[in-house]
C-alpha cells in the first residue's frame, strides 16, 4: 500500500528526531520496564518526543453528531426466528457500514465487566517492582508486559502500557498469569469464548451461511486478551493513547471503561464510540473482511490521550496466529458469484499477522498485499 500523506509527515517528524538520538531514548524508556505510567509518576509535565504525532492526526477533531454509533440489543436472539433475524439484519448493517458495533444483554454480566476492568487496574498500578517481573519483548511468552509492542518500529510511541495474555486454544497455566487479575481474566476470557461464537453463529447467518460455518473454520478457537491502560497524559494534544489502525484479526470484543476516547472512521470522520454501561464493543478485524470477500468491513479506529485520568480497556483479539493453524483462509466459497468475484488468495493467520508485523507502521491495512 502507498504511504500516505499522514504517513509520509509521520516519517518526516521521526527523521528529524535524529536516528541515533530517538534510538537512545527509545531504550532508556524501554529499560525502566515501568511504561508511560511510570513516566506520570515521576511527575512528568511534557510529553517526550518519542512520543509525539505528527499534527496532520487532527487528534481533537471536533465533536461530530451528525452519526450515532449502532447498539445492537442480543436478547432477542433467542426469541424465536422472528427477532432473531432482526439481530442478524443488524448486525450485518453494522458489519458492513461501520465495521463496529456496541452489543448489549450479551450475557456477560455487568458485575463481571466491571471487575475485569478493576483487576487490569490493579496490575497496571501495582508497584512497579512486582510489576517489572512480567515486563518482556519475547513473544514467545503467554503472558507479556511492555509499553508499545512496536516501540522500536513505529513513527510514534503510544501514550498506553499494555499486558497480552494469550488465553486459546492453549490456556496459560494458573503460575502464568499474574496473581492480582488472574482469576477474572480466567473467568472473563471464558464468557467472551461463548459470546464470540454467539456472535459467529450471527455473522454466519448475516452472509447467508448455516450458524455453525464460521465456527466450523475454527474463527473461535483462539483468544488474545490486549489489556490497556492509558494513563492521564499531561499534553494530550501531543500525543495519542492508540494510534490510527485496523485490527489483525477475525474480530475484536472490547471492553471500556467510562473515560472515553475511543474513535472510529466512518464516512472520513472521526466518531466517538460512547462508553456505555455494560456494553462490549465489537469491531471487524481485517481477516474477517478477508474471507467475507470486503462484505463486513474492517475499518481504522484510534484513542486519543486524554488528561481526566488512567483509562483502561480489555480488547480480546480472536485470532490463531500465534496457535500453529496450518488452515488456509481465502474468501467463502459459498458467498463467491459472477457478481461477486475472489478478491484475496488464500494465506494462514500466521503469514498474514508477519506480512503485518514486518511492514510495521508502515502499513494501514496488510488486506492489501493479498489481494489478486
Ligand atoms: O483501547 C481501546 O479502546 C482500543 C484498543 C485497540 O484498538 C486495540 O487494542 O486494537
Ligand atoms: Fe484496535
Amino acid at each position: 500500500m502507498a504511504s500516505s500523506g499522514h504517513e509520509t509527515t509521520a516519517v518526516a517528524v521521526a527523521m528529524a528526531q535524529s536516528g541515533s538520538d530517538r534510538s537512545s531514548e527509545l531504550k532508556a524508556f524501554d529499560d525502566t520496564k515501568a511504561g508511560v505510567k511510570g513516566l506520570v509518576d515521576a511527575g512528568i509535565t511534557k510529553v517526550p518526543r518519542i512520543f509525539i504525532h505528527p499534527n496532520d492526526d487532527c487528534r481533537l477533531a471536533p465533536p461530530n453528531t451528525r452519526f450515532t454509533f449502532p447498539t445492537i440489543d442480543l436478547e432477542a436472539i433467542a426469541e424465536g426466528p422472528k427477532r432473531r433475524k432482526k439481530v442478524v439484519e443488524e448486525v450485518r448493517d453494522a458489519s458492513e457500514s461501520w465495521g463496529f458495533f456496541n452489543v448489549i444483554n450479551h450475557g456477560v454480566p455487568e458485575s463481571d465487566l466491571r471487575e475485569t476492568l478493576r483487576g487490569v487496574g490493579k496490575f497496571f498500578e501495582q508497584d512497579v517492582e512486582s510489576k517489572k517481573a512480567w515486563y518482556t519483548r519475547d513473544n514467545s511468552k503467554r503472558t507479556l508486559y511492555n509499553s508499545n509492542f512496536d516501540l522500536y518500529s513505529s513513527l510514534a510511541a503510544n501514550w498506553r502500557d499494555t499486558m497480552i495474555a494469550f488465553m486459546a486454544p492453549h490456556p496459560p497455566k494458573p503460575d502464568e498469569l499474574p496473581e492480582i487479575c488472574r482469576d477474572i481474566l480466567i473467568k472473563y476470557s471464558d464468557q467472551v469464548m461463548a459470546l464470540g461464537r454467539m456472535l459467529l453463529e450471527v455473522f454466519s447467518e448475516a452472509m447467508g451461511l448455516e450458524q455453525n460455518h464460521l465456527i466450523d473454520m475454527d474463527l473461535g478457537k483462539g483468544l488474545a486478551i490486549l489489556c490497556h491502560y492509558y494513563p492521564p497524559c499531561p499534553q494530550p494534544e501531543q500525543t495519542l493513547g492508540t494510534g490510527k489502525h485496523t485490527d489483525k484479526d477475525f474480530f475484536t470484543v472490547l471492553l471500556q471503561d467510562q473515560i472515553g476516547g475511543l474513535q472510529v472512521l466512518h464516512q472520513n470522520l472521526w466518531v466517538d464510540v460512547p462508553p456505555t454501561p455494560g456494553a462490549l464493543v465489537i469491531n471487524i478485524g481485517e481477516l474477517l473482511q478477508l474471507i467475507t470477500n470486503d462484505k463486513f468491513k474492517s475499518v481504522e479506529h484510534r484513542v486519543v490521550a486524554n488528561s481526566r485520568g488512567p483509562r483502561v480497556s480489555v480488547a480480546c483479539f480472536f485470532t490463531t496466529h500465534y496457535a500453529e493453524n496450518p488452515r488456509l483462509y481465502g474468501p467463502i466459497k459459498e458467498i463467491l458469484s459472477e457478481d461477486n468475484p475472489l478478491n484475496y488468495r488464500e494465506i494462514t493467520t500466521l503469514e498474514y499477522f508477519q506480512y503485518y508485523h514486518e511492514k510495521g507502521p508502515y502499513v494501514a491495512s496488510a488486506l492489501s498485499h493479498f489481494k489478486l
